[in-house]
């Protein structure tokens, strides 16, 4: 699904990821986790074709970053961030804002859409618990409420890849155990594409998760299983900070220790 090889960015004359190693395979489910400005919304954006790298090689769904009409890959890959949602127009109903996405494309710009599409926005709107905001204008909703439509949006294009880059920030406590749950149904089901969420809590990882990666300053800590990844030493490592760590009914806590 996606392999990053070296993938080295540069900016300002430093580099903001530094020589990283990625792989993420079908059906897996992946976390990105690490400190503010660790670089894991940098990696989202190679990842996601919207970036390339200064050296190293991105290889998205088969095709090599660099070699490839990012227009034609970018439909294939479903991405979900606080970039893409501030250029969706504020105006745009919110059954537009998911169809536009078939043709990754921001603001409505055809006068018809398929009915195929059309049942299809319904039933993802559905499955996100958002069916009641169809008409609504996308700039109305509560931060919860855009964020389930952006998921929604990011899916519509059936994608074989899915990034979601921190999509509970901003969620009040009923709002993140709302989203964390989705995201758990969606990662159980094996029709779902391969999955990358970022995020800077462990609190956030959905059930059914099966592989972590940290970053901190632009490189990997550690990456690889879960049940390996999320404990207190390689976290403790990647935030810089002495943590302990906790583990039951599938979802993970973290606070300092002592
Ligand atoms: N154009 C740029 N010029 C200089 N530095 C940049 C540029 N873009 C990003 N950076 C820096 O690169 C680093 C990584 O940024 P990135 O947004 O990928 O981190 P992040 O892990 O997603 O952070 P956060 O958790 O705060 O969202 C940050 O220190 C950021 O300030």
């Amino acid at each position: 699904m996606l392999r990053l090889s070296g993938v080295t960015v540069v900016r300002g004359g430093a580099p903001i990821l530094d020589e990283v190693d990625w792989r993420v395979r079908e059906g897996e489910r992946w976390v990105v986790l690490g400190p503010n400005g660790a670089g894991k919304t940098t990696m989202l954006q190679v990842a996601g074709a919207q970036l390339h790298p200064t050296r190293g090689t991105a290889e998205i769904l088969g095709e090599t970053l660099g070699a490839v009409d990012v227009f034609e890959l970018r439909p294939r890959i479903g991405l979900a961030s606080a970039a893409l949602a501030s250029r969706l127009p504020a105006d745009e109903r919110v059954r537009d804002v998911v169809l536009t996405a078939s043709y990754a494309v921001v603001g409505r710009w055809r006068e018809a859409y398929d009915p195929v599409d059309e049942t299809r926005a319904q039933a993802l709107l559905s499955a996100m618990g958002a069916a009641h905001l169809v008409d609504r204008r996308f700039g109305t909703l509560s931060e919860g409420e855009r964020k389930r439509v952006q998921i929604a949006r990011a899916l519509m294009s059936d994608p074989e890849l899915m990034l979601l880059d921190e999509p509970a920030a901003g969620l009040d406590l009923g709002g993140r155990e709302e989203l964390v749950r989705r995201l758990a149904a969606l990662a159980a089901d094996p029709g779902a594409p391969a999955l990358v969420l970022v995020t800077h809590h462990v609190e956030e990882v959905p059930p059914g998760f099966t592989h972590a990666v940290l970053l901190r300053g632009g490189r990997v800590v550690t990456a690889g299983p879960v049940d390996e990844v999320l404990t207190a030493e390689p976290l403790s490592d990647a935030f810089g900070l002495r943590l302990r760590v906790d583990h039951a009914d599938g979802r993970w806590s973290a606070r300092a220790a002592g």
